[in-house]
């Protein structure tokens, strides 16, 4: 899904938090935002996301504005994921049951995940007690239960250990490639940027720059 912001300007108790006026994340990409703390790149994550309203300007996904139900092709995971008071197991099979999945299907699905993101040991455990680095896991797990054609990720690895890091990034890398999913992802780790993106957007007091990285090797 092509996401194309205009004249998107957003401020907090009058200050401009986000001004770009014009910018397109490329569908089938994984763009890497980066910038100084305090830049805008959560608040635009969040509006990209439709969870943030704005003063003026447009997104829109594959040429139109973001109807409700489109939200259900897109997810957020922010730096810091809510888990629920139960197992890891019902934690990420929580979006297929609201969606209206049956057992089987949730089962098959939730199965395949945490076997991909290497966390079957963990099914059983209340989600409220994993570490920070299995945490994130579980929220991927979650987010990519349900195949979304956008991926928006806060911080996916900050503070986490370089294992888990490699098992996160080859895992939205295959969803990418194999599944053309749009990922956008806000990282300080500017390896990581290095190693995930084609396209780089920073940030500056609100306001953009795109580069594309020509040399970038697909994998
Ligand atoms: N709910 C809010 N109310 C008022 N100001 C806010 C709110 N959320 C963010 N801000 C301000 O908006 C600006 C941009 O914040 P944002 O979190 O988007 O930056 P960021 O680039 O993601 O920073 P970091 O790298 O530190 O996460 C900051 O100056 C912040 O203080």
């Amino acid at each position: 899904m092509d996401i194309e912001l205009t004249h998107l300007l957003k401020k907090y108790q009058n200050r401009v938090v986000v001004d770009i006026e014009k910018a397109v994340f490329k569908s089938g990409q994984i763009c890497g935002i980066i910038g100084a703390n305090g830049a805008g790149k959560t608040t635009l994550l969040k509006m990209i996301a439709g969870l943030e309203p704005y003063e003026r300007g447009t997104i829109c996904y594959d040429g139109k504005r973001l109807a409700d139900a489109d939200h259900r092709r897109i997810t957020y995971l922010s730096q810091t994921p809510y888990m629920m008071q139960t197992s890891v197991y019902n934690n990420i099979a929580y979006p297929l049951k609201i969606r209206g999945f049956i057992k089987s299907q949730i089962e098959n699905a939730v199965h395949a995940i945490l076997e991909e993101l290497q966390i079957e040991p963990l099914s059983d455990q209340l989600a409220t007690q994993l570490s920070g680095g299995e945490s994130q896991k579980v929220a991927l797990a979650r987010a990519l239960v349900f195949n979304p054609e956008v991926l928006l990720l806060d911080e996916p690895t900050a503070s986490i250990d370089q294992s888990t890091i490699k098992v996160i990034e080859s895992t939205i890398a295959k969803r990418n490639r194999e599944q053309s999913m749009t990922v956008i992802t806000i990282s300080h780790d500017l390896d990581q940027i290095e190693r995930m993106c084609k396209e780089i957007f920073v940030m500056e007091r609100g306001k953009n720059n795109v580069y594309s990285r020509g040399n970038h090797s697909e994998r």
